[in-house]
C-alpha cells in the first residue's frame, strides 16, 4: 500500500548481485518504512515485484518505459553501465531532474556527478544536495574499501602519495565469475581426488596433473584463464600506457572523493591483480605521509576516524585472524593491520586491509546515499 508522506523510489537491478545485497541491507536496515519502492525489471515486465517484508508490492514495471521512470522523484539502480548509458541519457534529454543513484562506473567521472561514500565525504554529498547535484554514483569497490579503511589518514590531508597493491576478489567480475572459480577448484580437485585419498602417492604427480588441467582441460570462459590455483594480474580495461583502468581509478577516484583542490592531490596508483578469494577485496598500501607519525598515532587516526575501520594490531596472529578475506566477508567491518614504518624512512608506512567488495564497495554506500536523499540520516 502507498504511504503518501515518503517518496516513491524507483528500483532498479535489484535482483542482481549487487542488488541483491542492497535489498538485504535495506530490509535490515528498515529502509523500505522510508519510501514507497517501485521495482523495475529489464527482462520480466508485468511480472510480480518482490515482496517486501511479506507485504505486496504489486508488479514489475518496464526498466525502459521513460514515462514511468520520469514520474519519480528518486530512482537507484545496480542494473550495470549499458542500462545507464541508455537510460539516464534519455530522462536527462527529456529534463528529468530527479536523482539518480547508480553503482556503475559509466557516470563517475561527469563533473556534474558525485562520488558517493559518507563516511568519508558527507559535506561533499551535502554540499552537492543543496548546490542541485542530482547524480550520485557509488565508488569504484577497491577504492572505497580503501577508504573505509584507512580514512583517518586521508582526510586530515596526511597522505602525500600511495601505491596500492590489490588482490581482488571473483564477485568483482560478477557471479558467473564466482561460480566459475568455484568450479575450477572443484574439477581441479577432482583431477586428483583418488591421489589425495593415498597420502603415499607423489605430490609432484599430483601437481603435474593439476597444471594439465589448468593448461587444457578447465572452464574459464568468464576470466579467459584459469584462476584457480592462480591469479591474473590485470583488471578491467587496457588504457594503452601500460596501466589497467582498475588501477588508473585509484587516483581519479580518491581525489574525486575527498573533493581535493587541484593544486592538492594525493597521488594514487598501483598494480591490480585478480586471486580467488569469493567477495573481499584486500590490499596491500604503501603510503608516504605528510609528517613522521608515530605507528600509534596513526592506528587511533585510523580507528577513530569511523565506526567501521577496526585497526588489527601487526602480529601474525591478530593478522591471520582478522585481516583476511574470510574474516571481512559479510561484515560491514573494514579491518586495516600490518601498520609499521618501512625502511624507506620514518614517513613511509605500510599497511594492509580488506573489505567485502559487494558491501562498502558496492551496496551500502548507496543504500545510504538513499537514506540521506530521504532524510533518514
Ligand atoms: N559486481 C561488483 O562487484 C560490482 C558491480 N558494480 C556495478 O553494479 C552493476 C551490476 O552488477 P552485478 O550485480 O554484478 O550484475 P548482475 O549481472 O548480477 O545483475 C544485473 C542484472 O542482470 C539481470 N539478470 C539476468 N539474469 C539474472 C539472474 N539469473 N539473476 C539475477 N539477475 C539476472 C537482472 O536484471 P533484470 O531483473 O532486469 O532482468 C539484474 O539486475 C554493474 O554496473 C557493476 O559495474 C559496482 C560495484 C561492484
Ligand atoms: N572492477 C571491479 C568491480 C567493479 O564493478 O568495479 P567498477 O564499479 O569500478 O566498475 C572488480 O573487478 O573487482
Amino acid at each position: 500500500m502507498t504511504n503518501n508522506s515518503v517518496p516513491s523510489v524507483g528500483l532498479v537491478g535489484w535482483r542482481g548481485m549487487v542488488g541483491s545485497v542492497l535489498m538485504q541491507r535495506m530490509q535490515d536496515e528498515g529502509d523500505f518504512a522510508s519510501i514507497n519502492p517501485v521495482f523495475f525489471s529489464t527482462s520480466n515486465a508485468g511480472g510480480t515485484a518482490p515482496a517486501i517484508s511479506g507485504g505486496d508490492t504489486g508488479t514489475l514495471e518496464d526498466a525502459f518505459d521513460i514515462d514511468t521512470l520520469a514520474k519519480l522523484p528518486i530512482i537507484v539502480t545496480a542494473q550495470g553501465g549499458d542500462y545507464t548509458k541508455r537510460v539516464h541519457t534519455e530522462l536527462r534529454g527529456r529534463g528529468w531532474d530527479g536523482l539518480w543513484l547508480d553503482a556503475a562506473s559509466t557516470l563517475r567521472m561527469n563533473h556534474d556527478s558525485i562520488i558517493v561514500l559518507d563516511p568519508i565525504n558527507r559535506s561533499v554529498i551535502d554540499s552537492g544536495l543543496a548546490n542541485g547535484t542530482r547524480d550520485f554514483i557509488g565508488g569504484n569497490c577497491t577504492v572505497s574499501c580503501m577508504l573505509m579503511g584507512l580514512g583517518g589518514l586521508f582526510k586530515n590531508g596526511l597522505v602525500e602519495w600511495g601505491t596500492a597493491m590489490t588482490y581482488q576478489a571473483a564477485s568483482g567480475g560478477g557471479a558467473r565469475h564466482m561460480r566459475e572459480l568455484l568450479n575450477q577448484f572443484g574439477t581441479l580437485n577432482s583431477e586428483v581426488s583418488s591421489e589425495l585419498l593415498d597420502p603415499a602417492s607423489a605430490i609432484l604427480d599430483i601437481d603435474r596433473k593439476v597444471l594439465a588441467h589448468q593448461r587444457e582441460g578447465i572452464d574459464s570462459s568468464q576470466f579467459g584463464v584459469p584462476l584457480a590455483g592462480s591469479l591474473i594480474p590485470w583488471i578491467d580495461s587496457d588504457l594503452g600506457n601500460g596501466q589497467s583502468r582498475e588501477e588508473w581509478k585509484a587516483g581519479v577516484e580518491t581525489n574525486k572523493i575527498l573533493g581535493t583542490s587541484a593544486d592538492n592531490q594525493v597521488i594514487m596508483d598501483g598494480l591490480c591483480v585478480r586471486i580467488g578469494a569469493m567477495r573481499s577485496h584486500s590490499q596491500a598500501l604503501t603510503l608516504k605521509l605528510r609528517e613522521d607519525l608515530s605507528v600509534s598515532e596513526i592506528e587511533s587516526l585510523l580507528a577513530n576516524d569511523n565506526e567501521w575501520a577496526k585497526v588489527v594490531p601487526n602480529t601474525k596472529e591478530a593478522s591471520m585472524a582478522d585481516l583476511t578475506p574470510v574474516a571481512a566477508s559479510g561484515t560491514l567491518d573494514v579491518p586495516v593491520g600490518r601498520i609499521r614504518k618501512m625502511e624507506m624512512g620514518p614517513e613511509y608506512v605500510s599497511a594492509f586491509t580488506v573489505g567485502d567488495q559487494l558491501l562498502w564497495g558496492a551496496a551500502e554506500p548507496l543504500r545510504r546515499m538513499l537514506a540521506i536523499a530521504v532524510g533518514k540520516l
